[in-house]
Formats: structure tokens, sequence, C-alpha cells
């Protein structure tokens, strides 16, 4: 279970006293998840969820936060954090800056098919147009700049085929985030993590709606194909390979620009993101399998299979659109 920091009964009931939850029935540490301590907490008003964010201060914070209350108020299936007497969505908690959230319904969809493809597709688009007033920004905080900063201590540590893989892809990266191309991206405050797992669905099997979207503590400003590539590279891959499937692909992307059409430099440098989405999340799974945190008990994600994810992209680049002059 990643819970980094334990959480007395006594100290989950001050905070509920603070926002009016009532009294606490049950506290149960939340297994998955590897970057902040998560806890459902069973009170007289119902359950919601406490998160004890172990990396990010309360500098950042704001941001993740004011995102999640901005999409919930649009009407977006966000779970808005819960405020106290004085409207503060931001508390201290065993020594950790901490929110409480609501609780979604539903459960996570891990074996995708176009149909839930088409909706995560419509809602990554609803939120891309959601934010165009969203006052905040914050870098990427794992972006460019991190993965520059990263790279070099893990290079040390693999395969001299993988050292040359990361070193390859970044120097590539490095030369298209300074392209006049890239510079014409569209971009906003994403979710940067929209991952199966960030996901609710309820429903009959087979019917199943896409009603939550969570765990916004990667979210930064960044361009909305980043985002897009994230989603396409987890949710419409053939998990052995690495490969796109394309009808799933197709779907989602289809579904996303019947709300927001992607421009022709987003179509263009389609390929080039989802090669960056899988390097951000290969060099993340690197550093947090040999270079990990204390936790009570952690299990890192594979890295190998964002490494089978970049070799794929980079050997068959998937385009939306066979025909660019379409
Ligand atoms: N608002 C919520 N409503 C219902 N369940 C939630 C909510 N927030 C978190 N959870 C549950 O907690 C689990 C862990 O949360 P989350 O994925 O946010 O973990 P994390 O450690 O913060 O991030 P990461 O997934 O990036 O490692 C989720 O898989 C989900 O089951
Ligand atoms: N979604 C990430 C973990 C949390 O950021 C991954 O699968 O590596």
């Amino acid at each position: 279970m990643a819970v980094y920091t334990p959480v007395s009964e006594q100290q989950a009931q001050a905070l509920l006293d603070r926002l009016g939850l009532g009294q606490l029935h049950q506290l149960s540490g939340i297994g998955a998840g590897i970057e902040n301590s998560n806890f459902f907490v069973d009170c007289t008003a119902g359950r919601v969820v406490l998160t004890l964010f172990e990396r990010l201060g309360p500098d950042q914070l704001p941001f993740y936060l004011g995102l999640m209350q901005h999409l919930a108020r649009k009407g977006l299936p966000v779970p808005a954090p819960r405020p106290d007497a004085q409207g503060d969505i931001l508390f201290e908690v065993a020594g950790k800056p901490a929110a409480v959230v609501s609780c979604l319904r539903g459960g996570h969809q891990l074996s995708p098919n176009t149909f839930h493809c088409e909706q995560l597709g419509r809602t990554l688009a609803q939120m891309h147009e959601a934010v165009v007033d969203f006052p905040l920004t914050q870098p990427n905080l794992r972006g460019l700049t991190w993965w520059q900063a990263t790279v070099p201590a893990l290079l040390p540590l693999l395969s001299a085929e993988a050292a040359t893989l990361l070193a390859d892809e970044l120097a590539f990266q490095t030369e298209l985030a300074a392209s006049p191309a890239f510079a014409q991206l569209p971009r906003g405050a994403i979710h940067a993590d929209l991952f199966r797992d960030n996901a609710m669905f309820e429903g009959l099997p087979g019917r199943e709606r896409l009603c939550g979207v969570f765990d916004f503590y990667f979210a930064g400003t960044d361009t909305f194909l980043f985002d897009l590539a994230v989603c396409l590279n987890d949710w419409a891959i053939d998990l052995a390979t690495g490969r796109l499937i394309d009808e799933r692909a197709t779907a989602l992307v289809q579904a996303y620009e019947s709300v927001r059409p992607l421009t022709a430099a987003e179509h263009r440098l389609l390929p080039a993101l989802l090669r960056a989405a899988a390097l951000r999340f290969w060099i993340s799974r690197l550093n947090d399998w040999y270079r990990p945190r204390d936790a009570q008990l952690l299990k890192p994600h594979d890295p190998t299979h964002f490494e089978r994810v970049l070799v794929e992209r980079r050997a068959n680049p998937w385009h939306a659109l066979k025909d660019l002059s379409q």
C-alpha cells in the first residue's frame, strides 16, 4: 500500500470537525497510486477521500485544487475540494499539505474498447475547452526541464542500448520543443496523467458511462496535444506489444475532434508527441524503480513497458489522419 504518511483517527477527526463532516466511522489507506498518501474516510456525511501530498507544496497545490474546482463548476465529472467555513481547501495533516475531495462513484475500466475511448476523448476535449478562462498557470513539473534534470542520473543505471535510446529521444524532444511548429501548438491547463486508472465508469456492462476523472496532481500548463498523446498511449494500446490499436486510437481522436478539432500543427506533431508521452512515463517509472522513496509498501510500475512503447512509436509513427491533405 502506498501510504507514505500514516494518519491517526484523531488527526482525521480534527479535519472532519473543521470541514463540518461529522463523526469518523472508518479510515482506510488506499493501496493504489504511487505519488500521494490517499485514504477513504467514512464519516457522518458519507465517504470522502483524504489526500496527503508527499512531494507537492503549498506553492503548487492551489493550481491543482483550483483546476479541479474550476472544472467541477463547469459541470465536468471532477471531484471538487471540500472547503472549510472560511472557504479554504488546503490544510495540514501529519505535517503534510492535505485536501479532502468528494468520492467518485464507479470503478476503473481497465479493458477499454472503442466505446470507452470515445467517451474519454470527448471528456478530454471538454476539459481543454473549459480551461480557456482558468486564470492560473504552472509549468508541467514532469515536462522537458524535469526530463533534462533526471535523465543524467538514470543513464549509468541502464543497459547501453536503453541508455542510447533514452539520450537520443531526449535530444530529439529538446530540439522539437525549440521548433517553430511546437510553438504553434495550443496550450492550457492539462491533466497530463489521464490513464485508465484515473477515470471512473459506472453502469451496466457494455453500457458504462464515464462518470469521473481524478488525480490532477501532475497537471500543468502544457500543450493539449501532449494530454491527448498521454491518453492514446494508455487507452488505445496493445499492452503486450506497445502498439496503438488503430480502431481505438481513431475512435478516441475522432470523439475528441467532435468537441475540439485539432489544428494542422497538432495533426502534424501527433507522432512526435506520442513519443514525448512515452518518454515522460519511461523516465518517471525508471526514476521510481531505481530511486524509490520510502513507503510502507510500494509497487513501482514496470518501466520497460514505456521503453517498448517508445521504441514502437519511433518505428511506427501513428497519424490520426492517414492523408493530411484531407
Ligand atoms: N475522488 C476519488 N474518488 C474515488 N476514489 C478515489 C478518489 N481519489 C482517489 N481514489 C482512489 O484512490 C486510488 C489512488 O488515487 P490516485 O490514483 O490519485 O493515487 P496517487 O498516488 O495520488 O497518484 P498516481 O495514480 O499518480 O500514483 C485510485 O485508484 C482510486 O481508487
Ligand atoms: N500514470 C503513471 C503513474 C502516476 O503518474 C504511470 O502509469 O506511470
